[in-house]
C-alpha cells in the first residue's frame, strides 16, 4: 500500500468574498491514498460494544467512521419544554434581522449605477451577462440565513478573468462598489450587497482546467461548487482536502477567500497550505499572477496569502487519544452536544440516531482516511477498544457501508439546516482552546437561561466552536445578552473571533479583539494600496473606522 501526498494545482478565478481583490486561479494539495479493500466486515467489542461495525467497501480510499458518545457527565435535557420551543420557532425561520445596514452608513463617495453602465456591461459581458431580473436580484441580494439584505440592482456573469479584469477597470474609474459573490452560503454577510454595490456574480467561471495525476496538481476556476471537485477527483482516485457541510452550493472561490476550515482540516491543514497558487484581479482590474506551483520558493513575500482569508470536557482526553493512536489517519474529530443533535432529529427528515435514545451530553463524529484498510480498521478498532475501557466514551457505532457512513454525516452537517428551520440564530464562529471551548457554551445558557437554546458543536479537533444561539425570532434584547460578552469572553482567552467563517459585514467593527490595533491599522494600508477607491466588497472586514 502506497500512500502519496501530492500537489494539484489549479487554475482559479476566485471571487473574494470579502477582500479587495479577485483571485482566479488555485492550486491544491490533492492527496491520494490506494485502497483495496472490498469485503465487508463487522466486528463487535464486547459486551457494552455490540454496535461497534466497521464500514469497508469499494471506495478507492478506506475511510472509516464512526459515531461515538462521550461519557455524560450530568445536565438534564429537557426534552418536552425543548421540543415545544422548537415547534414554535418554526414559524419564524425566514424571518430577517431587518436591516443589519443600519448600523453603517452608505460610502457618499460610490457613484449610483446608471444606464450608461449597463450599456457598457452589456457591451463587455453581452445581454446574458447583464441580469437586471428582480426576482434573480431578490436572491442574490439576500444571505442564506435571510439576515442580511443588500438592494443591489445589477448582477453580472462574467465568463473569463479578463471579463472580470473588465468589469473591475470600469467600475474603479466610475468609483462603483462591488460585491463578490460566489455560492452565498457565508455565514457573516461577506458575500451579500450591504446597500447597492453591483454583484459579481461567479457562477459561469466553473471549468477545471486540468488536473494532473501525477502532481495531483488541480487547476480550476473559482466559480467551481465544491462538490464538483470533490467529485471529480474522487472519479480520479484522489481526495480533495476541503470539505464542508454547504459543499453542493460553495465555491471554491469563497472557500479560498475566507480560508474555510471545515471538517477534515484535522487532517489535510487549511487552505493556506493547500492552495499552491492564484491568478488575482485587482479592484484597478490588473490581473495578478501568483500561479506557481512549487512547494519552495522564498524568493520575497509570499503574497497569495493576503488573498487566502483575505477573510472544538471531556472530549479532549479523547481528542489526545485519537491523535496518539489514530495518528496520521485521522481525518475529522468533530463534536456536537445533544441540544445540536435533538435539533437535527426534531428538524430534519429521515435523520435517525444510530445509537440507542440514551442520553448523552456529547457526540463524536470521527473518521479515519487511510490506504491500508486491515491496518486502518485495526487502528480504529484499537483505538475505540481503548477509549470504552478507559471510559472515555460511554456507547457507539461504526459505520458499516458507505451509505451509514453519510447518514452519520447527515447527523453533522445538517446542524446549520436545522438551526435555521429552528426559527431566528445567532452564529459565533470562535476559535478557543480547546479545554475551555465549552465552558462558553455553559456560560451562555446560564445567562439567557430560558430564553433561548443554546447550542455548541464544531471542529473539536481544530479547536473550532460553532457556538449557536436559537430564539424564537431576532430580538435585539437578546443580542445585548450575548454581544459584546462573547467576543469579550474569547478575547480574555486568546481566542478568534473567526476561526472559519471570515469576518464579513457581522464582525467587521469587533476585529480588535483578535487583533492589535498596529496590526489592523497595516490590514487598511494594504486594502487602501490595492483598492484606493475601496470599492471592491466594502464595509466588510475592516473596521468601518478605517474602511472609507
Ligand atoms: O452554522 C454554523 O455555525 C457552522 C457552519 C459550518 O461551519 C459547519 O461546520 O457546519
Ligand atoms: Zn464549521
Amino acid at each position: 500500500m502506497e500512500r502519496l501526498r501530492l500537489r494539484a494545482t489549479g487554475s482559479f478565478f476566485r471571487y473574494c468574498s470579502n477582500r479587495s481583490l479577485f483571485d482566479r486561479r488555485l492550486n491544491i494539495n490533492s492527496v491520494n491514498s490506494i485502497h483495496n479493500s472490498t469485503s465487508g466486515y463487522a466486528h463487535g467489542f464486547g459486551k457494552n460494544c455490540r454496535d461497534f461495525h466497521f464500514f469497508s467497501d469499494n471506495h478507492k480510499w478506506n475511510v472509516q467512521t464512526c459515531f461515538g458518545f462521550v461519557r455524560y457527565q450530568g445536565e438534564t435535557f429537557r426534552d418536552s419544554t425543548e421540543k415545544g420551543l422548537l415547534e414554535k420557532t418554526r414559524r419564524f425561520q425566514y424571518r430577517g434581522f431587518g436591516s443589519l445596514a443600519a448600523k453603517v452608513q452608505r460610502n457618499p463617495s460610490f457613484s449610483t449605477l446608471n444606464s450608461d453602465d449597463i450599456s457598457y456591461f452589456k457591451e463587455i459581458l453581452g445581454e446574458k451577462g447583464v441580469i437586471e431580473d428582480e426576482e434573480w436580484l431578490a436572491t442574490a441580494n439576500t444571505d442564506w440565513m435571510h439576515k442580511y439584505k443588500g438592494s443591489s440592482k445589477l448582477l453580472l456573469q462574467p465568463r473569463s478573468t479578463e471579463e472580470v479584469s473588465q468589469i473591475l477597470k470600469y467600475c474603479n474609474s466610475r468609483c462603483l462598489a462591488v460585491v463578490p459573490q460566489g455560492g452565498n452560503t457565508g455565514l457573516v454577510g461577506g458575500s451579500v450587497p450591504v446597500f447597492d454595490e453591483v454583484i459579481v456574480n461567479m457562477s459561469l467561471m466553473n471549468n477545471i482546467i486540468s488536473f494532473d495525476k501525477v502532481s495531483g496538481i488541480l487547476v480550476c476556476e473559482g466559480g467551481c461548487i465544491l462538490e464538483n471537485l470533490i467529485t471529480f477527483l474522487d472519479n480520479q482516485g484522489f481526495i480533495m482536502p476541503l470539505d464542508l457541510g454547504a459543499k453542493g452550493s460553495c465555491q471554491i472561490g469563497g472557500n479560498v477567500s475566507t480560508n474555510a476550515g471545515g471538517l477534515r482540516l484535522v487532517r489535510y491543514g487549511s487552505l493556506h497550505g493547500n492552495v499552491l497558487g492564484l491568478e488575482v484581479v485587482l479592484a484597478d482590474g490588473n490581473v495578478i499572477d501568483m500561479l506557481g506551483t512549487l512547494r519552495k520558493d522564498n524568493t520575497g513575500y509570499d503574497l497569495k496569502h493576503l488573498f487566502i482569508g483575505s477573510e472544538g470536557s471531556l472530549g479532549i482526553k479523547l481528542l489526545m487519544e485519537a491523535k496518539r493512536k489514530l495518528g496520521e489517519i485521522l481525518s475529522a474529530f468533530e463534536f456536537l452536544d445533544s441540544k445540536s443533535l435533538d435539533l437535527v432529529l426534531n428538524h430534519l427528515d429521515g435523520v435517525r440516531n444510530p445509537l440507542p435514545p440514551t442520553l448523552h451530553k456529547f457526540y463524536i463524529l470521527i473518521e479515519t482516511t487511510g490506504s491500508d484498510e486491515p491496518y486502518d480498521r485495526q487502528k480504529l478498532e484499537g483505538f475505540l477498544l481503548h477509549a470504552m475501557e478507559a471510559g472515555l466514551i460511554s456507547d457507539g457505532a461504526l459505520a458499516q457501508d458507505i451509505n451509514q457512513a453519510s447518514s452519520f454525516w447527515r447527523i453533522r452537517e445538517g446542524i446549520p439546516e436545522a438551526l435555521m428551520k429552528a426559527g431566528a440564530v445567532y452564529k459565533y464562529d470562535l476559535s478557543l482552546p480547546v479545554e475551555k471551548m465549552y465552558d462558553l457554551v455553559e456560560e451562555m445558557r446560564t445567562r439567557l437561561s430560558d430564553s433561548a437554546n443554546v447550542v455548541g458543536y464544531g471542529h473539536l479537533g481544530d479547536g473550532n466552536l460553532h457556538l449557536n444561539i436559537s430564539t424564537a425570532q431576532y430580538d435585539d434584547g437578546i443580542l445585548t445578552q450575548i454581544e459584546p460578552f462573547v467576543y469579550e469572553w474569547t478575547s480574555k482567552h486568546r481566542g478568534s473571533i473567526s476561526a472559519e467563517h471570515g469576518l464579513g459585514l457581522m464582525k467587521a467593527n469587533e476585529i480588535f479583539y483578535s487583533k492589535p490595533t498596529a496590526t489592523v491599522s497595516l490590514m487598511a494600508s494594504i486594502k487602501k494600496m490595492l483598492d484606493p477607491k475601496g470599492i471592491l466588497n466594502p464595509y466588510k472586514v475592516l473596521p468601518h473606522s478605517l474602511s472609507s
